[in-house]
């Protein structure tokens, strides 16, 4: 479970948090939603202990991240926003293989982890080439492996949609929601809304504070709260509520609410 209570942060005296609230717990998808700016990428980083509260706790399974960052690293990954902030050796193998060998792993049963991990992120032929050279979204699919890699308990992902093409979205999604399948927590933080439809439940952030925390429906359904904080309104939301429809959450299920419309409008 991820408990957030009461928690400030300022940057140089600049409060960038005012006072979060949230619990996240189990198998969910959480989606961090908010304006640039709002203080989303300030919030993830307090979950492994890379940035402490000023004011306020923040637990996670009963350990404060700010006191025992080893062991809550081993159950929380971040997959930053940035992928230049994550990948520092010289080839992709070693880049993802850094997390299992420090988890104790060696030899093939390390090989094997970074070649599935690679694999979950389409990526298992770029084993041997140089990170250096890899354009930006070849490098945040990367990135994401060698999060995966280690297997954390918590995934945490800042803006990971944006700079994949269509293939490496569509596999995130999936990679998402089978992660979800096997237990573990994903936290997704974004200020795009479209991105979103795939949560369990979603916080709206705004200048340093929790607005709200409801489904998609409620969140992404509600067209003049997105707007209010400067989000844009998912046109597939927007479609969806001028049919009078609830707002879907994947293609399978856009499928059976139009057929089921279709079915009561004959
Ligand atoms: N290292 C830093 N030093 C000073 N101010 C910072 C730093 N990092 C972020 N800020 C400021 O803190 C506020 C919150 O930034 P943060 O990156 O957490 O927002 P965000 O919601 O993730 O935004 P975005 O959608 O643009 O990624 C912003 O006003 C930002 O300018």
């Amino acid at each position: 479970m991820i408990e957030l209570r009461d928690v400030h942060f300022s940057y140089a005296g600049r409060e960038v948090l005012r006072g979060v609230n949230l619990t996240i717990e189990g198998e969910e998808i959480f989606g961090i939603l908010g304006p640039n700016g709002a203080g989303k990428s300030t919030l993830v980083l307090h979950l492994n202990g890379i940035l402490k509260p000023k004011k306020g706790k923040v637990i996670i399974d009963d350990l404060d991240p700010a006191k025992n960052p080893k062991e809550v690293r081993r159950k929380v990954g971040i997959v930053f926003q940035d992928p230049n902030d994550q990948l520092f050796s010289p080839t992709v193998f070693e880049d993802v293989a850094f997390g299992p060998y420090n988890l104790g792993l060696r030899g093939e049963k390390m090989r094997e982890r970074v070649l599935w991990a690679l694999r979950q992120v389409g990526m298992e032929d770029y084993a041997s080439r140089e990170t250096k050279e890899l354009s930006f979204g070849e490098k945040k699919r990367i990135a994401i492996a060698t999060i995966l890699a280690m297997e954390p308990e918590i995934i945490v992902f800042d803006e990971p949609f944006a700079n994949l093409d269509f293939k490496g979205k569509r596999l995130l999604g999936e990679l998402i929601r089978r992660m979800k399948e096997e237990g573990k927590t994903v936290i997704l933080a974004s200020h795009e809304a479209e991105y979103l439809t795939l949560c369990d439940r979603i916080a709206l952030m705004d200048s340093g504070k929790v607005i709200t925390v409801g489904t998609p429906e409620e969140i992404l359904g509600n067209p003049r709260l997105l707007r209010e904080h400067n989000l844009e309104v998912p046109s597939i939301a927007e479609l969806f509520l001028s049919l009078g429809l609830k707002v879907p959450r994947n293609v399978e299920e856009a499928r059976k609410i139009l057929e089921e419309w279709k079915r009561a409008k004959l």
